[in-house]
């Protein structure tokens, strides 16, 4: 059992499931080539080979249910690529079911041999998984009730979709044996540390894009006194240096405007009033008329693109000391390999630093290649973009609340 924010999430190892028929809610959603149909990060596919073979090797018949993008948008695709590379990375025959709960699909679950893996096709192809609803609602829609009775055992090993209460993720747990798989456990118990009192003195570096999500975290952490200092780059670090009285002049005004973050100062102002220990960097790296300059954070004169050398030293000084580290968006707009280097130094400074480092985020996971499975002892990669902010800024995850519930009130029959 895991323990988390008052929650028991049930692992693999409390249920053990051997020679059945399992349900696995994975997360291969990832980024595709519209052009191609081609996966442009199939870190996420393998990301979940661990819990799927595991299960194989115990004589079960794995049947893997997933989202693919949102309908209407142009990474909403079918799961055939998905399978192809499942199917590689696993070294094992995955059936693909164009179907997800209609007759052909519970006939060929029904069929399985033990051992096998099929792939059901996007489960957002069904109208009711988009559908925000409770547990209790969503355990009495038809994709339950249609596959439910299918199987002995549910998985859920979808970290980065647990911010959604959506009929595969809170349905299931509640009609059938429930747990978290490998990936889901790993997540949950590296992220768990972030509360842990004793893993202090604890870094928060955010930065990025998403400003609104990183404020309402860094107004968790603060609220909860998690975080003995937070460390500020991308576009969060210009909110606070407005919040804190710095003119950036009018083309960063202008970009900060663009993207609604000037509405967020008087919030950002009331954290820094309470003594947040919120840093913002002492010097940017600025571009104008297409060069590039360092200069002081009270005296820009161009268009912010990253942090400053002066300020990865002083952040550095921080990491040094911290016992736990958070990473959460890059420095800078490191699509540009001018303004990729402080990330990066920070980065590594983070890993070779004796703390315990999370990183999030997908543009910072690119900076280590991409790969998710770094997970060591001294580091955790999460799979979760905004599961990952949500459950930092201290908001119930659904998907783990149906565990729990699973755990005292199915576990218990
Ligand atoms: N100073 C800046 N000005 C404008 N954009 C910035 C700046 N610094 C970083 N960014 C942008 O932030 C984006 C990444 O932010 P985001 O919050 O999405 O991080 P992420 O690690 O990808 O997280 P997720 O996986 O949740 O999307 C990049 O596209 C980058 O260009
Ligand atoms: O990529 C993600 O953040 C998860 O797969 C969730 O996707 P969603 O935001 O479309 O629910």
């Amino acid at each position: 059992m895991i323990k988390v924010n008052e929650l028991n999430i049930p692992t693999l190892d409390d249920l053990n499931f051997t020679n059945s028929k399992v349900m696995v809610r994975v997360d291969i959603n990832s980024p595709v080539d519209v052009k191609n149909g081609k996966l442009l990060d199939d870190s996420r596919i393998r990301a979940h080979v661990d819990t799927i073979r595991e299960l194989v090797n115990k004589g079960n018949s794995v049947v893997l249910i997933s989202h693919q993008g949102r309908p209407g948008d142009n990474d909403f695709t079918d799961l055939s690529e998905h399978s192809r590379l499942l199917q590689k990375y696993l070294d094992l025959e995955v059936e693909f079911v164009d179907d997800v709960m209609g007759p052909y699909a519970r006939e060929r679950i029904k069929n399985m041999k033990s051992g096998s893996v099929i792939l059901l096709d996007n489960i957002r192809f069904v109208s009711e998984e988009l559908i925000e609803a409770s547990p209790l609602q969503h355990s009495r829609s038809f994709l339950v009730k249609r596959l439910s009775p299918l199987f002995q055992g549910y998985v859920n090993d979808a970290f980065a979709t647990s911010h959604r209460s959506q009929a595969s993720l809170v349905g299931f747990p509640l009609v059938l044996r429930s747990s978290a798989g490998r990936v889901m456990e790993r997540e949950v118990s590296a992220l768990a540390k972030v509360f842990n009192e004793e893993d202090s003195p604890k870094i928060f570096i955010m930065g990025g894009g998403k400003v609104l999500d990183s404020l309402r975290i860094i107004e968790n952490l603060v609220k909860r006194r998690l975080a003995d200092r937070i460390l500020t780059g991308g576009l969060i670090a210009e909110l606070f240096a407005v919040a804190k009285g710095l003119d950036l002049g009018k083309e960063n005004l202008q970009v900060l405007e663009k993207v609604g973050v000037l509405g967020l100062v008087t919030r950002a102002r009331k954290l820094l009033l309470s003594g947040a220990p919120v840093e913002i960097p002492v010097d940017f790296k600025v571009e104008r008329e297409g060069k590039v300059y360092e200069e002081p954070a009270n005296k820009v004169n161009g268009v912010i693109k990253d942090i400053g050398s002066a300020t990865v030293g002083i952040y550095s000084s921080f990491i040094r000391d911290a016992k736990t580290i958070v990473m959460r968006g890059p420095m800078g707009i490191i699509e540009d390999e001018r303004f990729r280097e402080s990330s990066k130094i920070l980065l590594r400074n983070s890993m070779e630093s004796p703390g315990y480092l999370i990183i999030g985020g997908g543009h910072m996971i690119s900076l280590l290649g991409g790969d998710v499975n770094v997970s060591s002892s001294k580091m955790h990669v999460s799979t979760g973009g905004g599961a990952l902010l949500l459950f930092l800024a201290g908001e119930k995850l659904p998907a783990l609340e149906a565990l729990d519930i699973s755990a005292r009130e199915v576990l218990k029959k």
